[in-house]
């Protein structure tokens, strides 16, 4: 038996093998020792070899499904090996085949899926600074490709957000390593375009790969094919029929950068939490799919304003039909079709999942008529209407309520084949039979004792005392003997007998291949079942973005050719949500306006500002309404952002060397569509270095960029430049001190801010009185000393060096400060001064 398992395990070596062992599934050495580390369950010993004991563990073959989700989710391969030959039969170990392996990027089972998020598995190819990606979701069959430039593969990691990545042999690069996500490296033969042209087409049936709109010579090609070889061989050879191959453009998206995707919260926070997102805050779909698709909209917001308009549109007419609140309830009892029919392509589909197609196909047709006659919904209303002859196969091939597994039975439909039901008849009749019977012999014997009986050992039988043995008819077959009594058979009874006991499993056989013909039945279908899938998800979004911009408030965005970006009273969607009294503010950029310089207190939401800003032109640009009372956006192709400080420790880089990379893709890329937001930019290092940065910064970005730009920083000195440049202007977010508190008024005015706080709000935050007294101090010196008249400290003015002895505090002055005078007894205050004098 080792050796079977060796040699099964030779060909699995980067996996776990998983070896059926009766009722278990037993793992044997290290990787005994991996899982039962990771699933918490006993490693113990089984017998030896070669003088050592064998290190296994192993759990019970029906329970697998949640053993194998753990193990997935943690980044595991599984190669599931079970029985094929006959244990009865087999001379030796019983034959066994590796017949299924699960990998984190090619998960189809219902169990080890999360409904809400695409699962998606990318092979990636490098050749001279170009990346070829193409990428699968196996559970929804969406197949796509793109070339792209190695540094954009951080972004296109961030967008996609694959569960399982494949490169060729001998990849280096660091950013693969520090991913929380499997890498794979498959031989690098596997990556040849030319192979990889022969397995599409021969996949697709087609002549070339044109009609998909794939260039001969794109490099993406070769991470396709091995993709789908290696897709083939982890699903024992089957592939799944894929929706098709789509070439995803640069174009048709606004580009968001991976650092502008984690910064703006997408689906994800910044500390890697599901909630609250802008996800989070939107997703009140009713279906799975629903939930993806809106995930898929966030990271691929449009830029065609047209596709845009359209989503709108459909948007617009839900809220003012005001039917969202039916459809939705509608929606909800839709199964997830596109997994469903994912599936039954890869035949692994179960009966409920049958059962759960009917019957949300038998709703469909009533969605779709609920459907206004307009616009994208004509559309959807088509694919919903989708293929009723397989709503009908369903209805007569499946029961009502379908077994769990078909080996069980319990599946087929009664009235669909007249094999099984006589199969089935003969066992429910079975009673009735065998009392006709007893019941004719008896009349033809004339013994009134006759009786027919069953036993397992015996089988059926006619049971004659010995007191009637003489009348016993010529066609009665003795079959035992009994003290008292003879047991018959007769031919009619033996007939039965046979028919009887393999009707069971003759039943259990036939239904398994009349599974297997509703399967295959069903093949030619799957693609309009998968557009049918795919209209319940756009629509599911749709009314969940309209019930949402009626809940709170939104309105439709419109779009121009001019260049303007211009929000009247706009809201960050999700901390308005947060707290009682968001305040709305404005942001207006055009030609002669585009960046705008903001100053404030820490704690005034500056940084809350230039996110909802961000977040308001992603929203428009996704079709969605946005949380404004107007906005009016030109032409926007990409979103950068520079938030935030975070050390990328593992990467080897500092918080300032992450802040100045940041920085640099965003004055080498930027242009006059992107749309950048620059929160303190050179705070990571020290004051001279980070003012002087962020001042040249901000030049390159009025000067050589031309981007709307939102540039948020506590350097004073950099309001001049809108002295400097009319295309820059001035904004403050204001704090008013009340006794001891600081109120932050949230609202955005004209003009740079007159104090920036940051004492008090260090003191709000706790820190001791001591070191905010000094703070102060040194504060005062520091303004005292400038040669500006500016409100702040000017650090570009000279002579403002201040020597730090200078301004410590004098122990004398320390000591009065301590003391409370009218506590003081006379005795007191006069040993007081004695101290004082000495202090000097
Ligand atoms: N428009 C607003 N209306 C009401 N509350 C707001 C608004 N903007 C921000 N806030 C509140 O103020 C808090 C601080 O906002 P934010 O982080 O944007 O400040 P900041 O100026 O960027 O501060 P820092 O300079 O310290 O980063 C937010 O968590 C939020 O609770």
């Amino acid at each position: 038996m080792m050796a079977q398992y060796f040699s099964l395990k030779a060909d699995h070596t980067d996996k776990l093998v998983f070896y059926r062992m009766g009722d278990f599934y037993e793992l044997f050495y290290d990787d005994a020792v991996k899982a039962a580390r990771l699933l918490d369950i006993t490693l113990t010993t089984r017998g030896s070899s070669a003088g050592e004991p064998i290190k296994m563990c192993g759990i019970p073959f029906h329970s697998l499904e949640p053993y194998l989700a753990k193990l997935v989710k943690l980044g595991e391969s599984i190669a599931i090996c079970e029985q094929v030959g006959d244990p009865a039969t087999s001379k030796g170990p019983v034959e066994r085949k590796v017949m299924r392996v699960v990998t984190p990027g090619t998960l189809t089972d219902a169990a080890l899926l999360d409904d809400k998020q695409e699962n998606r598995l990318l092979a990636i190819r490098f050749i001279k600074g170009k990346i070829g990606m193409a990428w699968l979701s196996l559970a929804s069959g969406d197949f796509a490709l793109m070339d792209s430039e190695v540094e954009k593969i951080g972004s296109e990691l961030e967008r996609l957000r694959p569960a399982e990545i494949l490169v060729p042999e001998g990849t280096e690069l660091a950013l693969l390593d520090q991913l929380r996500i499997p890498v794979r490296r498959i031989s690098t033969w596997q990556f040849e375009n030319d192979s990889a042209k022969r397995n599409l087409t021969r996949h697709f049936s087609v002549h070339d790969l044109a009609g998909f709109g794939v260039e001969d010579n794109m490099l993406a090609l070769g991470a396709a094919g091995a993709l789908l070889e290696y897709v083939r061989s982890t699903q024992g050879g089957a592939l799944p029929a894929l929706a098709g191959l789509r070439v995803e453009s640069k174009t048709q998206y606004i580009e968001l950068d991976a650092a502008t995707r984690r910064n703006l919260e997408l689906t994800e926070t910044i500390r890697g939490e599901a909630a609250p997102t802008l996800f989070s805050l939107l997703d009140h779909c009713a279906t799975g799919m629903g939930s993806r698709l809106l995930a898929h909209w966030l990271h691929h917001p449009l830029r065609s304003h047209g596709k845009i308009l359209e989503r709108q549109n459909a948007i617009t007419t839900l809220l003012e039909q005001g039917t969202s609140e039916h459809l939705h309830q509608n929606l909800r009892e839709i199964a997830d079709i596109e997994r469903i029919v994912s599936r039954i392509a890869l035949r692994s589909a179960r009966p409920r999942d049958l059962a759960s197609l009917r019957s949300s196909l038998l709703i469909l047709p009533s969605i779709a008529e609920q459907l206004p006659h307009n616009g994208l919904f004509r559309g959807l209303a088509a694919a919903l209407h989708a293929e009723p002859a397989v709503a009908t196969l369903l209805s007569a091939a499946i029961q009502a309520e379908p077994g769990v597994l078909i080996r069980e039975g319990g599946v087929i439909a009664d009235g669909f084949s007249a094999d099984l039901d006589e199969l089935r008849n003969i066992q429910s009749n079975c009673g009735d039979f065998l009392t006709a019977l007893e019941q004719r012999e008896r009349e033809r014997t004339g013994i009134a004792t006759l009786r027919v009986e069953y036993n397992r050992v015996a089988g059926f039988f006619i049971e004659i005392t010995n007191s009637y043995l003489g009348q016993v008819p010529d066609d009665y077959r003795r079959r035992q003997t009994m003290k008292n009594a003879e047991r018959y058979i007769t031919p009619e009874l033996k007939t039965f007998e046979e028919k009887a006991l393999s009707a069971n499993e003759r039943a259990l056989a036939l239904e398994k291949q009349l599974y297997e013909t509703v399967i295959d039945t069903l093949q030619p279908y799957l693609a309009a079942l998968r557009l049918a899938g795919q209209a319940v998800a756009t629509l599911d979004v749709l009314v969940c973005l309209a019930q949402r911009a009626f809940i709170a408030g939104y309105i439709a965005p419109s779009f121009c050719d001019e260049a303007v970006l211009n929000i009247e009273a706009g809201r960050h969607p999700v901390v308005e949500e947060q707290i009682d009294d968001f305040i709305p503010n404005s942001a207006d950029f055009h030609l002669a306006r585009k960046l705008l310089l903001i100053t404030g207190p820490n704690m005034g939401g500056k940084s809350t500002y230039m996110r909802q800003v961000a977040l308001i032109v992603l929203l428009a640009h996704i079709g969605s309404y946005v949380p404004a009372q107007s906005a009016k956006i030109g032409r926007i192709d990409r979103i950068f952002t520079r938030i935030g400080a975070s050390d990328d420790l593992a990467g080897g880089r500092s918080t300032f060397m992450v802040e100045m990379t940041e920085t640099a893709n965003i004055l080498n890329n930027a242009n006059e569509y992107s749309l950048v937001l620059m929160d303190e930019v050179g705070r990571g290092t020290s004051t001279f270095d980070g003012l002087a940065l962020a001042w040249s910064i901000a030049r390159s970005l009025i000067e050589k960029n031309h981007s709307y730009t939102l540039f948020a920083t506590h350097y004073f000195e950099l309001t001049r430049l809108a002295q400097d440049y009319p295309q820059v202007s001035n904004v403050h977010l204001d704090a008013v001190e009340h006794k001891d508190r600081i109120v932050f008024l949230h609202a955005v005015q004209d003009g740079p801010a007159s104090q920036s706080y940051g004492i008090a709000v260090a003191s709000l935050a706790g820190v001791p009185r001591d070191v905010v007294r000094l703070a102060k101090r040194k504060l005062l010196d520091l303004e005292q000393n400038s040669l500006t008249n500016g409100p702040q400290a000017d650090l570009f003015a000279a002579n403002n060096y201040v020597n730090e002895i200078d301004t410590e505090i004098h122990p004398v002055i320390e000591a009065l400060e301590a003391i409370n005078i009218d506590e003081l007894s006379p005795r007191d205050a006069l040993q007081l001064i004695y101290r004082l004098q000495e202090l000097i």
